[in-house]
């Protein structure tokens, strides 16, 4: 192979550059990458997803209101097309950390498209006379509308795809368990010391419920998504763009994600803002929140076998210790609560990233979008795999925990209205002291009737929630 055939020259702004043949970014793309060495991570499928839906939106906006060809807009929307079908995924490599506002990925973007259309043509890569990346396929765009737009498209794919779904199945799976253990009586444990007795299946329901919340919640900061600046080009006031261009890229867009969306009523707002996102990553800082202290509590319950509580018993999966033979770790809580440390470190990030906006944009987005998405979907596989490798397969040890329900000092409460508060501390307190049962030592001090006691301390009824 000749050195002409291995390369192709492209020009842009600052001079021409050798590009390799075969490869679908161009000149832009290249500088990115050179100038970008940073952490190796590429962007996300979700994100370049939307951003591909963008330009078959614009295109398709753009063909119909005669702003370019309808031969070029054509083959602009066949490209999309094949990559979405998943061709040419390999040709989107600028790093996370980029170009403020996240021109070089949105350049990338339109240069794989223009080449892939200049083929589509029976013309070859390069030839930006015909298609350009920035005249067609980026024709009444900028970065500036484009990313806020694609963060939002890629935030409601993500949530759609990967989140709503996990979190349905956790919430019934969790519910499933909770009828499964109802009536299965074990202490209630606050401050980590004996409390008056609960039934192990409501643990589980009030986590369906805790889930639940957190599922409308961000259902609710999801709508903020729906909102698109897209059309306001640089600075919100949509210069270059056709009157009717917004409207009809919002309906286009709408259609091909199958979800409502609206043109923002302020484009400025739309596109300086970063609230939405800070919206939806702040519930999902909140949703962590509770998946940590829901697998902190699995690994309590679940700790032993001999040497714990062993309440509940987490399917094994995996042999635990690269030392330790026939030990099996709860690893799937483990790794839940990991997750959700990063997620919170993420949303940190945005806050900063979204209070750093200057003027007319917000320069730090390609962390947002990134950071965004990524705890979205992150989130979505790791209550997948937890619920279907852990709570699923979640058993109880009923007799453990009725053992150490009946063991509970915190059983006196209930003979508080009998004999007094004070009488039943002392109780407890000799009964911690001598090894007595509580129901003995009452009886020796014949503070109630043997069944007045039975019929108080009876377990089943201490432990079942009032109905509603
Ligand atoms: N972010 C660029 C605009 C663009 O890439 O469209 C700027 O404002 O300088």
């Amino acid at each position: 192979m000749t050195k002409d055939s291995e390369y192709r020259l492209e020009r842009d702004s600052m001079g021409s550059r050798e590009i390799p043949a075969h490869v679908y970014y161009g000149i832009q793309t290249l500088r990115a990458i050179e100038n970008f060495p940073i952490s190796g991570l590429k962007p996300l499928s979700t994100y370049v997803d939307a951003c591909l839906l963008i330009k078959k939106a614009t295109a398709k906006a753009n063909g119909e209101l005669n702003c370019i060809s309808p031969e070029i807009a054509t083959a602009i929307i066949q490209a999309v097309d094949e990559i979405l079908q998943g061709k040419l995924r390999d040709q989107f490599v600028v790093d996370v950390y980029q170009a403020g506002a996240g021109t070089s990925h949105h350049m990338n973007i339109n240069e794989v498209l223009a080449n892939r259309a200049l083929e589509i043509l029976g013309d070859t890569k390069g030839n930006y006379q015909r298609v350009s990346p920035n005249d067609h396929v980026n024709y009444g765009q900028s970065t500036n509308d484009v990313i806020p737009t694609a963060i939002r498209i890629g935030g409601l794919l993500a949530l759609e795809h990967s989140l709503y779904p996990a979190l349905a199945e956790a919430i019934a799976t969790l519910e499933k368990k909770a009828e499964e253990f109802q009536d299965i009586v074990k202490s209630g444990r606050t401050h980590n010391q004996d409390a008056v007795p609960v039934r192990l299946g409501e643990g589980f329901r009030a986590w369906a419920y805790i889930l639940t919340d957190h599922l409308n919640r961000i259902k609710k900061a999801e709508e903020d998504l729906t909102i698109l600046g897209i059309g306001g080009s640089a600075t919100g006031t949509g210069l270059n763009t056709h009157p009717q261009y917004r409207y009809r890229v919002t309906e286009i867009l709408s259609e091909l994600i199958g979800k409502p969306l609206q043109p923002a009523p302020n484009m400025m707002a739309a596109m300086q803002s970063m609230s939405p996102f800070v919206n939806v990553s702040g519930c999902l800082r909140n949703l962590a929140t509770d998946c940590i202290k829901i697998s902190h509590d699995l690994r309590l319950m679940d700790s032993g076998p001999k040497t714990g509580l062993k309440e509940i018993q987490l399917p094994p999966v995996q042999p635990g210790s690269s030392i330790m033979p026939g030990k099996y770790n709860p690893v799937m809580a483990e790794m839940t609560s990991m997750v959700c440390f990063q997620v919170m470190g993420y949303d940190s990030a945005i806050a900063l990233a979204s209070q750093a906006g200057q003027l007319e944009l917000n320069v730090m987005m390609p962390l947002i979008a990134y950071n965004l998405i990524h705890s979205i979907e992150l989130m979505g596989n790791t209550l997948a795999a937890l619920t279907q490798r852990g709570l699923a397969g979640i058993t109880a040890n009923r007799d453990r925990c009725l053992a150490y329900a009946e063991g509970s000092l915190s059983l006196v409460t209930a003979l508080n209205t009998h004999i007094g508060y004070l009488n039943a501390a002392a109780v407890a307190k000799e009964s911690l002291e001598t090894g007595k049962s509580l129901r003995q030592i009452v009886l020796e001090k014949q503070l109630m009737s043997e069944a007045e006691l039975a019929k108080v301390l009876d377990l089943e009824k201490m432990s079942a929630m009032p109905k509603s």
